[in-house]
């Protein structure tokens, strides 16, 4: 796993980092003299075994230790999530052993990804409620009260339909129409409340639509970037549940990890805000079949959209201004719509 993540990064000296030791000063977070090694950081992730955690986890093992990073969830752990490392068994809605688990382990920083997201969200409302909001609450209180950072990310369905789409800069009108959405918003407002309140370090990033090569969406409206690559592979056919005129904010896992690692390490006070949006680039169905095709010049796809995601997608930021990430912590994203497809094309080859 560590291989692959060098092979992304061109990481060759994945080196020990501290947060609390960087130094404030810097301008350049890249450099070597930005961080101090040998120190450790213990982290916990929740909800691990989706989309992000395990790619996030393993990268997070190479910096800070293997033993350090412990992965969470409620489903059973795959065997390869079992080789890489610490898991340990939490639903997240049991406060009193999310609690135990923070105390036991000295837990420095809590990267909560358990979520029901955008589609799903829609036919499990009362499920989505438990998980996207009060299980915030309940992080939020056991991070206050051991001074632990929190990480929470949130998305582009913080913002609805009312919302300028093209661009959506991160201070604009939020009034998302999907239970998800309105749980975001909610969660990015507790999160700041309590940065203000009590001085948590409470850090979120508004993702796009995230496309992995090594694991599977879990009910969103961006899904469809992903799962096409596995179905032309396999049957050289798809049908596109969005529009093909469906412009959307996406962006590759590699980056999505790379720049959540670096926004979580820059010092606090160099930081403006406590959520920032997060992007890389944005296309659509037809643009990333376009960019598909010359590897797979037979590929039929064709558009049928869903009723409930194609609503979603319409009120969603096509192109979302993240100009303040790159701004105040040097956020810069390295795969483009190519380069992506071009990983992600050598992967599903690689599976046949
Ligand atoms: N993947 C994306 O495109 C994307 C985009 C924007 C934001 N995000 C956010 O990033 C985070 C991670 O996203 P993801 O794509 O990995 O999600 P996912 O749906 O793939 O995974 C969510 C995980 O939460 C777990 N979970 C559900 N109920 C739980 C409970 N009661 N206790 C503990 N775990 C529980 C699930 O088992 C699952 O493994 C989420 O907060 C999501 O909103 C993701
Ligand atoms: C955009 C994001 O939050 C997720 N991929 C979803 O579609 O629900």
């Amino acid at each position: 796993m560590l291989t692959k993540f060098a092979r992304y990064f061109n990481l060759t000296n994945l080196s020990r980092i501290s947060v609390r030791t960087l130094p404030c000063s810097s301008s350049n977070l890249n450099s070597k003299a930005d961080y101090t090694t040998n120190v450790q950081k213990n982290v916990l992730i929740t909800g691990g075994l989706g989309q992000l955690g395990l790619d996030f986890a393993n990268f997070l093992r190479g910096r800070y230790g293997r033993d350090n990073i412990l992965l969470t969830d409620i489903k059973q752990p795959t065997e390869e999530a079992l080789k890489s490392g610490r898991f340990e068994h939490l639903d997240v809605l049991d406060a009193r052993r999310f609690e135990a688990l923070v105390v036991e382990n000295r837990i420095d920083l809590v990267i909560h990804f358990s979520a029901i997201l955008s589609a799903l969200g829609e036919s499990n409302v009362q499920k989505a409620i438990d998980i996207n909001i009060h299980s915030v609450h309940s992080v939020l209180e056991i991070c206050r009260k051991h001074k632990v950072q929190l990480y929470c990310p949130s998305s582009i369905a913080a913002f609805g339909s009312t919302a300028p789409r093209n661009p959506t800069p991160d201070f604009t009108v939020q009034r998302p129409r999907t239970i998800y959405g309105v749980s975001k918003v909610h969660m990015e407002l507790m999160g700041e409340y309590y940065a203000e309140k009590y001085g948590l370090d409470f850090r979120s990033l508004r993702y796009p639509g995230i496309i992995s090569s090594d694991s599977m969406p879990g009910g969103g409206t961006t899904d469809y970037a992903v799962h096409i690559f596995y179905e032309i592979a396999a049957r050289n056919k798809y049908s596109c549940f969005l529009r093909e005129d469906s412009t959307l904010p996406m962006m590759f896992l590699p980056d999505c990890v790379r720049g959540t690692v670096k926004f979580l390490e820059t010092p606090r006070e160099k930081l403006k805000q406590y959520t920032y949006n997060l992007t890389a680039v944005s296309f659509n169905p037809k643009q990333l079949v376009d960019a598909m095709r010359p590897h797979f010049p037979q590929m039929e796809v064709t558009y049928e959209p869903d009723p409930v995601k194609q609503t979603i997608a319409d009120t969603w930021p096509q192109v979302f201004d993240d100009s303040n990430a790159r701004r105040d912590w040097g956020w810069n994203h390295k795969f483009g719509l190519e380069d992506m497809v071009q990983v992600m094309v050598d992967k599903v080859k690689s599976m046949k």
